[in-house]
């Protein structure tokens, strides 16, 4: 039988040995934490302190081939999973984090995490996939569960790992062309509230507005000035109002109209129910041109928020990615919005 790992000594014996546990120091209305981390090897000068802080013997474990140490481990495991882009914290209590170097969209390689996860002993735990990130922004973290781990193990993580698990891509700066519809915006009756909003939300992205041009609620129009975007090497095109049920909603046939390919028109997102998502080839190559309903305008989190960055950093979207988002694509309007710190669209 082999030895037990974990042993029991008096702490004057200690000397060389590797603490499993933080030791805790309180001081009453002074302070509280760690006067020694997990994983401290002890040294001769350690040993006066722990004996004030009331440790006579300590738990140790004894290093032994075939096992790693938790910090050891947790950069086995940041050296595996982690991708482009990401800064990484040093060891603490035996765990090390990822957070953003830049502003991006957060993938992750869901099935490989799961599977990571699964082995048992070994913990990946993220925000989730697909969502925009700010660069500082901490988005993951890993840690083994014991103190020493078996190095099969983490050579079985390492197996399973074939690309990146976790990474940010950074986002295009894209020039948008933004074509607003609605007889109401172009007689002057009212006054545009589209374009402020869009110039704003995409800024925050990195990309900028290219211009904006108001057409009247005809087919004809609209459909001349998505063409007209396209033509300048727009490298996104998006048509605001005029989605929904109305006599004089005609935008989503104005899209169809410039020649652009429909993928998706209705999608379970609210708000953001009006959404239509179409490719069109113009000067800038094939690129994105979006239907945005009026609830993008008035509301801060909105389907806008969810599909924009990951157009922006390049994913090619399909309908069925427009249909996974209904499982999360209710918000529920609270008083104080807190998005993206929330379940939208998660
Ligand atoms: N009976 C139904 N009513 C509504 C439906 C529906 O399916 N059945 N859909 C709802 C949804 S969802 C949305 S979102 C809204 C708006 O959809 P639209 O994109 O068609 O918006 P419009 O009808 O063009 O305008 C609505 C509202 O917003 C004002 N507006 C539009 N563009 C601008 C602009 N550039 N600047 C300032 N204000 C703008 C417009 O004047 C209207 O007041 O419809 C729901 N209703
Ligand atoms: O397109 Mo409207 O989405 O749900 O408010």
């Amino acid at each position: 039988m082999s030895k037990p790992l974990m042993t029991t000594i008096p702490v004057r014996d200690a000397v060389g040995t590797v603490l499993c546990q933080d030791i805790t120091r309180i001081e009453p209305g002074k302070s509280k934490g760690p006067v020694f981390r997990k994983g401290h090897v002890v040294r001769a000068e350690d040993i006066d302190i722990l004996l004030s802080v009331g440790k006579e013997h300590l738990y140790v474990y004894e290093p032994r081939a075939g096992l790693v140490h938790e910090n050891d481990a947790a950069e086995r495991i940041v050296a595996a999973v982690g991708g482009k882009h990401l800064e990484r914290t040093a060891p603490k209590e035996g765990r090390i984090d990822l957070k953003a170097a830049c502003d991006g969209l957060l993938r992750i390689d869901v099935p490989t995490l799961t599977a990571i996860n699964s082995l048992g002993e070994i913990t990946v735990a993220t925000l989730h996939s697909l969502h925009f990130v700010n660069r500082g922004r901490a988005v993951a973290g890993m840690r083994v569960i014991p103190l020493l781990i078996e190095d099969a193990k983490l050579q079985a993580m390492e197996r399973l790992v074939t690309g990146p698990v976790i990474e940010i891509l950074p986002l295009k700066s894209a020039r948008v062309g933004v074509v607003t519809t609605g007889s109401e915006v172009y007689s002057g009756r009212i006054q545009d509230a589209f374009g402020p909003v869009l110039k704003k939300k995409f800024a925050a992205l990195g990309s900028t507005v290219m211009g904006q041009m108001l057409t009247n609620d005809e087919e004809r129009m609209t459909a001349e000035a998505i063409r007209t975007f396209l033509a300048q090497g727009a490298d996104m095109v998006v048509v605001t109002g005029g989605m929904s049920v109305d006599p004089d909603d005609r935008t989503p046939s104005a899209i169809r109209a410039s020649g652009a390919d429909i993928l998706s028109y209705g999608a379970p997102v609210y708000p953001g129910a009006m959404f239509l998502l179409a490719y069109a080839q113009g000067a800038a190559g094939r690129v994105p041109v979006l239907g945005l309903p009026g609830c993008v305008m008035y509301h801060k989190a909105s389907i806008f928020d969810v599909v924009v960055p990951r157009l922006l950093a390049g994913l090619e979207l399909k309908a069925e990615d427009i249909i996974a988002l209904g499982h999360g694509g209710f918000c529920s309007q609270c008083p104080e919005c807190h998005y993206p710190v929330c379940p939208f669209c998660k």
